[in-house]
């Protein structure tokens, strides 16, 4: 292939400083070394998370960066020793690894995994802890050691699941973060039984996803919380069952919470990146019982509290990074479902634009009627 063992020069979104508009730059990205695989991005969405590394609040934030982890493209080329993928392979680039042969891997107890962490975290490539991109010789940070806001991007190969190739790319990029968050926070981190009663801080695509899941368990109720009633309509669709905004209320909405459901829900979600939200999250559980578990990202220095007495009394506080879910053994799953028509995903689809648009989508994402945005990246 033409482009195998080159540098290529590709379009990319740069992120130069916190908050200042993404530039579109004609940037090079450098053939795989060992354990890499170049990837041809097609499309990719924006989460929530982009917007927080790019306002800067993220204490792993590094700049420049090329932002976005939430993606499908095809593989271009493979570095050396790289066996699980090849040329041509419709993939999903996975923020979180899975090697399969750390410790965690191995422990059977959790998703996360540590192979490569460190480097991701530090926007570097884990063989010699330089970055792929760069432009005119200056390098730009990697990001989630996904980087999909560029045409071309390069990840480890315990960061890429090999899909069908008969998926639709420009739908199945949701599975690399906000739905598969969502349902897994409800099937794999909390558990939720049939019968349940569930509470839902948050309507965005990861609350939405919850619900989504949280129907499919078998919760009997499913409530949504939301300071924007707007999202309740399109949250009916995803199986909320009741609506509460807590600006509706002049009590504190964990006792809502509590009254509504004869002392607290069996579980709770939260889905935005709010502290304060998180501790009402845990309140308005069932004592002896309920659980609580945090998805949202909240802001560096941010600290959650509680009274000890509410985890004396039987609540339990966890938390979930991408729902759980193994990502290289179980994203193909995931688009396996979606193909059976068994996951929503058109659903969560608001808006589509282009790469050139991504300041735009990022501007909508903050209002909102946003869902996901999905760009197409060769336009
Ligand atoms: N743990 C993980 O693996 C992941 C975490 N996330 C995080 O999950 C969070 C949610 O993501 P999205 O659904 O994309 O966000 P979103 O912004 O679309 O949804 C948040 C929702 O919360 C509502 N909201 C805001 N303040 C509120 C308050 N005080 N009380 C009640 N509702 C309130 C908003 O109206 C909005 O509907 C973000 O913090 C994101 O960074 C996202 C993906 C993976
Ligand atoms: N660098 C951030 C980390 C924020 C965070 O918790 N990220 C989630 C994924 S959010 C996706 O949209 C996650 O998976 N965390 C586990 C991990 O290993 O990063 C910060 O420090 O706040
Ligand atoms: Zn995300
Ligand atoms: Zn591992």
């Amino acid at each position: 292939m033409a482009t195998q063992g080159q540098v290529i020069t590709c379009k990319a979104a740069v992120a130069y400083e916190p908050n200042k508009p993404l530039v579109i730059e004609d940037v090079q990205v450098a053939p795989p070394q060992a354990g890499e695989v170049r990837i041809k991005i097609l499309f990719t969405a924006l989460c929530h998370t982009d917007a927080y590394t790019w306002s800067g609040k993220d204490p792993e934030g590094l700049f420049p960066c090329i932002l976005g982890h939430e993606a499908a493209g095809i593989v271009e080329s493979v570095g050396e020793g790289v066996t699980e993928v090849q040329p041509g392979d419709h993939v999903i680039p996975c923020y979180q690894a899975e090697c399969r042969e750390c410790k965690f891997c191995k422990s059977g107890k959790t998703n996360l995994c540590g192979k490569v962490r460190t480097a991701t975290g530090a926007g570097v490539m884990m063989n010699d802890r330089k970055s792929r991109f760069s432009i005119n010789g200056k390098p730009i940070y990697h990001f989630m050691g996904t980087s999909t806001f560029s045409q071309y991007t390069v990840v480890h190969d315990v960061s890429v699941a090999k899909i069908d190739p008969q998926a639709p790319l420009d739908k199945v990029c949701l599975l690399g973060c906000g739905v598969p968050t969502g349902l897994g926070a409800v099937w794999n981190t909390a558990k939720v039984e049939p019968g349940a009663i569930v509470a839902i801080f948050g309507l965005g695509t990861v609350g939405l996803a919850v619900a989504e899941g949280a129907k499919s368990a078998g919760a009997s109720r499913i409530i949504g919380v939301d300071i924007d009633s707007k999202k309740f309509d399109v949250a009916k669709n995803f199986g909320v069952t009741e609506f509460v905004n807590p600006k509706d209320y002049d009590k504190p909405i964990q006792q809502v919470l509590v009254d509504l459901t004869d002392g607290g829900v069996d579980y709770s979600f939260e889905c935005i990146g709010n502290v304060s939200v998180m501790r009402s999250a845990l309140e308005c559980c069932h004592k002896g019982w309920g659980t609580s578990v945090i998805i949202g990202v909240a802001a560096s220095g941010q600290e959650i509290s509680t009274r000890p007495f509410q985890l004396v009394t039987g609540r339990v506080w966890k938390g979930t990074a991408f729902g759980g879910f193994k990502s290289r053994s179980q994203v193909p799953w995931l688009v396996d479902k979606y193909m059976k028509k068994e996951i929503k995903i058109d659903e969560y689809i608001t808006h589509n634009l282009t790469l050139g648009d991504i300041n735009k989508a990022f501007d909508l994402m903050h209002e909102g009627g946003c869902l996901r945005c999905v760009l197409k990246m060769n336009e």
